[in-house]
């Protein structure tokens, strides 16, 4: 029964594909707040549904400590996501967002936190139309309570709580292909420490290389080389706004990001997100940007070492610097802030500065998915400009 439940929902399936009769757009119309179910779906009897309020210390500690034990890892369980607090609490309070839309399971006897999903609301541009989603993210079932259909239930629930907000669409990424994938990206990994990368087993020195060679091999200049390049700062967020609308504009699917979005998303965040950008020294004209964020890993079952340091490229946007020299200046800085690695999917125009950059393809692929929102042919990822955290 592989996907009897998304056999169920509103998303394009797969015997659809190539169908281009279907109509591009909504799947399902909307429904009147009447029609929505009021309650909750009912959970397995053990457990109960908890509003997570991340503002809390204790509560947004219970997330943590959930997602840091049983999140995602990969295939071969080296590393698991190791989403930090502060992290959790800017990505999921942008600006809209529903409190209620941070939902977790408890054990009712223990009270113990055993499940979460989120939504935060977003404003999506999918070929021409803009659209206001949810993006939901952070779907974890406790190791102990998988394969007991858990998932299911709480992707209904949380799309019952966006429908109550009048918001019918979302968007999601997930490491597992589903009906149907809008786009399917690839991870590129650019090793800062790789000595740190082979010991722990996720790089190989190559055939006739030296662990020296290697290092030589990775290093970067101590300091960024292009005149202008600085960390962003607030009053830098209006021109910012106007210079990455621009840039999106040209891709498939994109964020419609307005002030507030950018204010949010892209203003640097210490251990969040780092955001520079390249300002004319005469002119003060800002004509490039680039920002990454911070998202650490647990290397599992290793004795020499417990936590992978890694920055996920965000948005960039080359206007007169060469695209390939801000990459460079952002792995230069990232190094000096001490990340082992630094990680690219191949959207937008990354892949013009990947090989060149010496980042090398990863075997995860991430696949981009849309809810009750039918899009004919499927995006490229040079076509799409949407980073989910
Ligand atoms: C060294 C390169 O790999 C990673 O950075 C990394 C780290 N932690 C993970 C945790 C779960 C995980 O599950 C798919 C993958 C990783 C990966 S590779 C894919 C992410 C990227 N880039």
């Amino acid at each position: 029964n592989r996907h009897k439940f998304w056999e169920t929902q509103p998303v394009g399936q797969f015997k659809e594909i190539g169908d281009t009769s279907l109509p591009e757009g909504p799947i399902e119309p909307p429904k009147l707040l009447s029609e929505v179910k009021q309650e909750p779906y009912n959970l397995p009897n053990l457990y109960e549904w908890v509003t997570c309020n991340i503002d809390s210390e204790e509560m947004c500690a219970e997330v943590y400590n959930l997602l840091t034990n049983n999140y995602v890892e990969d295939d071969e369980n080296m590393f698991r996501f190791n989403y930090s607090k502060e992290f959790l609490r800017w990505a999921l309070r942008p600006p809209g967002y529903f409190k209620s839309w941070h939902i977790g399971v408890r054990v009712k006897s223990s009270k113990k936190l055993v499940a979460f999903i989120t939504g935060v609301p977003a404003r999506i541009r999918v070929r021409g139309n803009v659209v206001t989603m949810a993006e939901v993210n952070f779907l974890c079932v406790h190791k102990k309570l998988r394969s007991k259909r858990l998932a299911p239930v709480m992707i209904k629930e949380v799309t019952r709580r966006v429908h109550l907000e009048n918001i019918w669409q979302a968007a999601y990424t997930a490491g597992v292909v589903l009906p149907t994938p809008v786009s399917t990206c690839q991870y590129w990994h650019r090793s800062l420490n790789p000595k740190k990368l082979i010991d722990v087993g996720f790089s190989r020195l190559g055939a006739r290389m030296t662990m020296s060679r290697t290092i030589k091999l990775y290093k970067l200049p101590e300091s960024t080389v292009t005149p202008g390049f600085r960390k962003m700062e607030p009053h830098d967020v209006p021109a910012v706004t106007r210079l990455l609308r621009e840039y999106l504009s040209q891709f498939a699917i994109a964020p419609d990001f307005d002030e507030n979005d950018v204010e949010h998303w892209l203003l640097p965040k210490e251990n969040v997100v780092d955001s520079f950008l390249v300002a004319s020294p005469e002119t003060h004209e800002i004509t490039d940007f680039c920002s990454f964020y911070t998202l650490p890993s647990s290397i599992l079952g290793n004795p020499n070492y417990s936590t992978l340091k890694a920055a996920y490229s965000y948005y960039n946007v080359s206007t007169k610097t060469p695209l390939l020299q801000l990459m460079n200046d952002a792995l230069i800085v990232a190094k000096q802030k001490d990340f082992d690695v630094f990680n690219a999917l191949d959207v937008m125009q990354n892949e013009s500065f990947l090989k060149e950059l010496k980042f090398g393809p990863g075997d995860g692929k991430l696949h981009y998915y849309l809810y009750n929102y039918r899009i004919r042919q499927a995006v490229l990822p040079s076509e799409l400009g949407l980073v989910l955290l």
